[in-house]
């Protein structure tokens, strides 16, 4: 009689457990409950599958939304629940409030500590000001064209009469040293020192921090924290560190030099600056590169059509030059169409807001977290037909990318101030790349499918992996 009463109550304090868990983890906030909830059985299985947040959207996030007509939904994620906007009206119009502010990070996430907040990320009012007036001062706002064709040149060395390349790997070393050179100032030479300790360290930390389970339960973090990784993190910020010392002593015209010479930057701001700009600086443009030119190998006729327009533009030889692209109306469609495929992001930072809004129908509360689902955006059949489908045309029409629809680098005054600079440092490199080789994709490629498969990313990038591109130098 004893055990038995000693069994029942195990069982009672076991299911208090449970359901404290279950609440303090999955349960939605009362006050979202008015907005259609993303099920969670999907969601979570999909985190621990490892699926990239991109499969996410599209088989459990859009599917759901489209049956319940509703361009805002609420979606759990690293043990919370956040509101993701899907449409883009409803994204601009959130994106322009000036009642929103970015969600200040957890830095109990290893991938939130790598970066800190001392950033442009992160900061709001004057010090955001500050932070924006370096990146803006160190993008020059001339475009450096000179970098990217002699990247370029750089890379025919690479790829020489053609053959099998791990064009992923490729697109991350060749926008590291295109960033490094035209903004930081520093050369990280990842083209051609793929084994450099820079290129190793990181990719091994951004492995690291990227371990699905953890991205899913961030408090696993505490319960059994990962030591070998913080060292190595730690390593790469001394890295960092130490072409800081090298500014101070050599000052240039960089991102770098122009931290150092703002009056009341501490030294926080100057790491986490230097983190992040790194980061945001090549991954992004990796993602877009990397998907650009898988999507060239997957449909030929589109890869011959733009080395048509580049070669009666360019001829033979000449470099291109920024008016030669507004001649390439074609090659532009093919990197737009390629961006909203595959957007580099997926979603934006999150934002919160100090008083409630009023968006697509639906009361948002003050201090919930929002974020512009950007993929969703670029994948919602409400604006795009045939959303799935490659197709450049979309994009070539006069109006078609004037109103606002097409938003991958997200929207309103905190998106990014180096647009230009990316899609220059694309279209400098395809159309390069155009006139020197043809390229396809082999049969037993991973994405031989058709869909890109993207590496699973805590920053929620689309970063396609394994992409292996067989090159053939044209004979002239
Ligand atoms: C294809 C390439 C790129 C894409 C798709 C992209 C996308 C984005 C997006 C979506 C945001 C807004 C994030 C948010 O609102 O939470 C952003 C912000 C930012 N990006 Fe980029 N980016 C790219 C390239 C770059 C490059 C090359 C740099 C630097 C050289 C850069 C630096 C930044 C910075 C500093 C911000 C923060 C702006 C702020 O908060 O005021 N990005 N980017």
């Amino acid at each position: 009689m004893k055990s038995h009463s000693i069994s029942i109550s195990i069982a009672l304090v076991t299911c208090s457990i449970l359901l404290y868990l279950y609440s303090r983890l999955f349960r939605c906030p009362s006050r979202l409950r008015h907005i259609p909830q993303v099920p969670l059985p999907p969601l979570i299985l999909s985190f621990l599958s490892g699926e990239s947040e991109d499969i996410r959207i599209q088989k459990v996030i859009l599917p759901f939304a489209r049956s319940c007509r509703t361009g805002i939904v609420v979606v759990w994620a690293l043990g919370s629940w956040y509101v993701h906007v899907l449409d883009y009206k409803f994204a601009k119009e959130l994106m322009e409030n000036k009642s929103i502010r970015k969600e200040q990070p957890n830095e109990d996430m290893l991938f939130w500590r790598f970066t800190g907040r001392h950033n442009i990320f992160f900061v709001e009012g004057d010090e955001w000001r500050k932070h924006s007036s370096v990146v803006r001062a160190s993008l020059h706002g001339n475009v450096p064209i000179d970098t990217f064709c002699a990247l370029g040149r750089t890379l025919f060395s690479l790829l020489g009469q053609g053959g099998s390349f791990c064009w992923s790997d490729i697109s991350h070393r060749i926008t590291l040293d295109a960033v490094g050179i035209a903004v930081m100032g520093h050369n990280f030479n990842a083209l051609e020192h793929p084994e450099s300790t820079f290129v190793q360290i990181y990719r091994h930390v951004m492995q690291d921090v990227s371990r699905p389970l953890y991205v899913a339960f961030p408090t696993l973090e505490w319960w059994f924290p990962r030591k070998d990784v913080v060292q190595r993190m730690d390593n790469l910020v001394s890295l960092f560190l130490e072409i800081l010392e090298e500014k101070r002593g050599r000052p240039g015209n960089d991102f770098i030099t122009y931290l150092i010479q703002t009056p009341g930057m501490t030294e926080a701001e100057y790491r986490d600056s230097i983190v992040t700009l790194f980061m945001a600086g090549h991954d992004t443009t990796a993602g877009a590169l990397s998907s650009l030119i898988f999507y060239f190998a997957f449909f030929p006729t589109y890869q011959a059509r733009a080395r048509d327009e580049v070669l009666s533009v360019l001829g033979p030889d000449s470099d291109p030059n920024i008016p030669d692209f507004d001649k390439m109306p074609f090659l532009q469609a093919c990197i737009r169409e390629s961006m909203r495929m595959n957007s580099p992001s997926t979603v934006t930072i999150p934002r919160v807001s100090s008083e409630t809004l009023h968006i697509g129908g639906y009361a948002l509360p003050a201090g919930i977290p929002i974020v512009l689902n950007i993929h969703a955006v670029l994948h919602n059949s409400q604006t795009w037909k045939d959303p799935g489908a490659f197709n450049p045309e979309r994009f070539i029409s006069a109006n078609s990318t004037d109103d606002g629809k097409w938003m991958p680098f997200g929207a309103g005054p905190r998106q990014c101030p180096a647009r230009n600079f990316a899609l220059y440092e694309l279209r400098t490199l395809s159309c390069m790349l155009l006139r020197e080789y043809r390229w396809n994709s082999p049969q037993e490629s991973i994405h031989s499918s058709g869909k890109l498969k993207n590496r699973f990313s805590a920053f929620a990038l689309n970063l396609p992996y394994d992409l292996y591109i067989n090159f053939v130098r044209i004979t002239k």
